[in-house]
């Protein structure tokens, strides 16, 4: 493997996302990708999907009614996805932030910047790049701790989120046309990252490389 082309090739191999949505990220709106990805902070997966039952079934899936949540109401929802107290309090302030600077959530999808959702509490680069890649569909990839294991397994070592990033987004943007080619249509860019990024975690769920 001598760049993030090679890798995104050989994972594409094993069809990880044979059963998984065209965007790998499961849900029935961008909106509950937004909740999605603070919620799934320090804990598995499948907890969040018990939390986001628990908040669809109160309604809570809005950013009005977010805003409005009852917070002990909201924060005995989130229990599976732990960290039931922070995680209530940042989601009504982001939901309340984003209705008070972008008034409503298509609106925030298209304006919001990387620097806007990085000075929200409880929002990390993974966090938010999270959200800019599969809630607003922005060509942005997300980098993870499955990630920096992956590409190490490769002989790759970096210092910073940003330089695993930068050549996780390189190694495509440098093969765009031979990307076409693999998946036989000219594939938009954020859509190469949302499946991209899938592909390392299922992979990496799946093999638990040690
Ligand atoms: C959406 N999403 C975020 N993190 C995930 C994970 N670890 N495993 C599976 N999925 C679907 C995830």
């Amino acid at each position: 493997i001598s760049d993030s082309f090679d890798l995104l090739k050989v994972l594409k191999r094993e069809e990880l996302l044979k059963n998984h949505p065209e965007f790998w990220w499961p849900s029935k709106n961008d909106f509950e990708i937004l909740i999605g990805a603070i919620l799934t902070q320090n804990t598995k997966w499948t907890n969040v999907e018990k939390s986001l039952e628990n908040l669809k079934n109160l309604n809570f899936l809005s950013l009005e009614s977010l805003s409005e949540a009852d917070l002990l109401v909201l924060t005995n929802a989130i229990t599976p996805s732990g960290f039931k107290n922070q995680k209530s309090k940042r989601l009504k302030l982001l939901a309340s932030n984003i209705l008070e600077e972008f008034y409503d959530f298509d609106n925030f999808c298209e304006n919001v910047s990387r620097e806007w959702l990085l000075n929200q509490k409880g929002i990390g680069q993974e966090t938010a790049d999270a959200i800019l890649c599969y809630a607003c569909h922005q060509d942005m990839m997300v980098v993870d701790k499955y990630t920096q294991k992956l590409v190490s397994f490769a002989g790759f070592e970096f210092e910073s989120y940003e330089d695993l990033q930068a050549w996780c987004e390189y190694g495509i943007n440098e093969n765009l046309d031979k990307i076409f080619e693999l998946y036989g249509y000219e594939i938009p860019l954020n859509k190469i990252y949302c499946r991209f990024h899938g592909k390392i975690v299922e992979f990496m769920k799946n093999n638990k490389l040690k």
